[in-house]
């Protein structure tokens, strides 16, 4: 295998796991993107960070998307190179709309762009390092492969399937200034749940894949969840403060990955909205993300 192309560029959108009952499993494609270029040199790797993140990242070797090009590239038999990257990122961090997901997986989508054989790098290649990486392919499935995903895990790794979307389905997403770590929000997870919780989830889930395809109705009933919101709320009062509102008003919000921003499957009316943002809360109107990370023309 070759290094076939010296420079790449790959954008890659944000994501929203879980969508309430579907823990670990469910998975939406946001429209708010990052946008990279990867050039192989003979020097060392420098990394370039412009929008979120800017100041705060390593720029070298330790860089999430420096490591996952490299992990590409070895899965594939490529010779290393030095790594320039210049990052123009818009996913919030730490808000848990997937950016180290969309990290990892735009750069093995680089690492695919590089290399003389692209098959060598096929989608499950990709979702199964990008787990191995990230740990979570309830965001890396969306990321890759746009739009609603369930992704599960068995023996073999992870596996992803698109979930039909109805074309009208707007999510809003409420981003706080505060940030939180996937990590500090899965330690607050009990490592066993009551079996009525357990099942609870399992019709709503199932609810929320019909509501997804077009039954509205069943948005409210299929974005109810046992099984981490509830446990996490002491770790995000704020959040579990407006979804717990906003589900009384009927819309149906639910935290947005491991927190603390808002997912609601419905786009907020204006009052609604202009209240949320007096109140701290960065409001998006992102749209679906049809499709996933790709390469675009340099
Ligand atoms: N685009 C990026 N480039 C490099 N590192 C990133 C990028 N996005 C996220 N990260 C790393 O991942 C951390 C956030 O990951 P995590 O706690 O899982 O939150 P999120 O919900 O945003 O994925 C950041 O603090 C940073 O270390
Ligand atoms: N299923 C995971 C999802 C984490 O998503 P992130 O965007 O917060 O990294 C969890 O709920 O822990």
């Amino acid at each position: 295998m070759q290094i076939a192309h010296e420079h790449v560029r790959v954008r890659v959108p944000a994501t929203s796991a879980n969508l309430g009952p579907g823990f670990d499993a469910f998975g939406l494609a946001l429209g708010v993107w990052d946008d990279l270029t990867v050039r192989a040199v003979a020097g060392p790797t420098r990394v370039v960070v412009e929008g979120e993140g800017n100041g705060n990242l390593p720029d070298g070797e330790g860089h999430l998307v420096v490591k996952a090009v490299r992990s590409g590239l070895e899965m594939a038999g490529a010779p290393q190179a030095g790594l320039e990257l210049l990052c123009r990122n818009a996913i919030p961090h730490g808000r848990g709309m997937g950016s180290s997901a969309a990290a990892v997986v735009a750069g093995l989508i680089a690492a695919r762009g590089l290399i003389s054989d692209p098959a060598a790098l096929d989608d499950a290649t990709v979702l199964a390092l990008a787990t191995e990486l990230e740990g979570h392919p309830d965001n890396a499935a969306p990321a890759l492969l746009g739009g609603a995903t369930t992704a599960w895990v068995d023996d073999e790794g992870p596996h992803a399937v698109e979930v039909p979307l109805a074309p009208g389905l707007r999510p809003t997403v409420l981003v706080p200034d505060a940030r939180l770590t996937t990590s500090s929000a899965r330690r607050v997870l009990p490592a066993q749940v009551p079996h009525a919780d357990a099942a609870h989830n399992v019709a709503r889930a199932a609810l929320l894949v019909l509501a997804l395809g077009g039954r509205m109705d069943l948005l409210l009933a299929g974005t109810e969840d046992r099984l981490h919101q509830g446990y996490r709320s002491d770790v995000m009062r704020p959040t579990a403060e407006a979804v717990r509102a906003l589900r009384e008003a009927g819309w149906p919000a639910v935290v947005s990955g491991a927190g603390p921003s808002v997912l609601v499957l419905e786009r907020l009316d204006r009052p609604t909205a202009e209240t949320l943002s007096r109140h701290g809360w960065r409001v998006l109107d992102p749209g679906v993300a049809a499709e996933g990370a790709h390469l675009v023309s340099p």
